[in-house]
């Protein structure tokens, strides 16, 4: 089977600004990568030239198989933004709407919404503990509820690839980590392949398989082990910060 994500030396940036300098990695079916960095390191970068929001200068990325030029299965990748940016409270919709719109997303004219679709979400507002809000409107719940909505809206696809990022910042720990095990059920039990960005080390390795540590170029990407057992790694971090990504409670 072709890898999920296939990069092979990317290049992007922004007027003056370079933001991803011969970033190459791979990512099988079934992987879960986490995508760490300092601040500005281009990861939001690399996640919107994945998905076409920003072109990228030079390099190949192939998509579940397909050249990124070619690609236009978008229903088969579900998308959750940084924090809560592109989220209006004063939409006008309720939950049960906002997770349709995901569904309606992938269709071409005429978007008619059947039964097959009516499963779909059903399915993914239990699977989420949101169905007995599902006529609530989405700017009248708290930040951690809106986020499973728009996570739902992600998954009702039932996606191949789940890309997100930081999708975690605006919540309490407790809706963190119940958060982070549903994405960890969709990538054991669905085997999505996840690309998550996020500045939360000391939690990324009791999920991820996989961990991309960006600074413009790759400093690191490999899996955990692989990562712990490192000496240049050990060199770069210190044995301390080496030990924050790989303790794993
Ligand atoms: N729309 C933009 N226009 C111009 N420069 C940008 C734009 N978006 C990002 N940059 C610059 O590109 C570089 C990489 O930014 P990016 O947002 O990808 O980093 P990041 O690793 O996601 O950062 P953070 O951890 O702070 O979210 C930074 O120098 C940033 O200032």
């Amino acid at each position: 089977m072709s890898p999920a994500l296939k990069i092979s030396g990317l290049t992007a940036g922004y007027h003056g600004t370079e933001a991803l300098r011969d970033v190459s990695f791979q990512l099988d079916r079934g992987q879960y990568l986490g995508i760490v960095g300092p601040n500005g390191s281009g990861k939001s970068t690399l996640i919107k030239v994945i998905l076409g929001l920003v072109p990228a200068r030079g390099g190949e990325i192939t998509i579940l198989g397909t050249p990124r030029e070619r690609f236009r299965s978008w229903d088969r990748i579900g998308y959750l933004p940084q924090g809560l940016q592109f989220f209006n409270p004063h939409f006008p919709a309720t939950v049960d709407e906002v997770v349709r719109l995901g569904r309606l997303a992938g269709k071409r004219f005429p978007k008619r919404f059947t039964a097959e679709d009516a499963t779909a979400v059903n399915r993914t507002l239990e699977w989420m503990g949101i169905a007995d809000i599902r006529s609530k409107m989405i700017g009248d719940l708290s930040g951690g509820l809106r986020q499973r909505v728009l996570l739902a809206r992600a998954l009702v696809n039932d996606p191949e690839l789940l890309v997100m990022d930081e999708p975690t910042t605006a919540l309490d720990p407790e809706t963190r980590e119940t958060f982070y095990q549903l994405i960890y059920e969709m990538n054991q039990k669905h085997k999505a392949t996840v690309l998550l960005v996020t500045h939360d080390t000391a939690t990324i390795g009791k999920y991820a398989s996989h961990l991309l540590y960006l600074d413009k170029r790759v400093i690191f990407f490999g899996d955990f082990d692989a990562f712990c057992n490192s000496t240049d790694m050990t060199e770069f971090f210190g044995a301390h910060g080496q030990h924050l990504v790989c303790h794993r409670h």
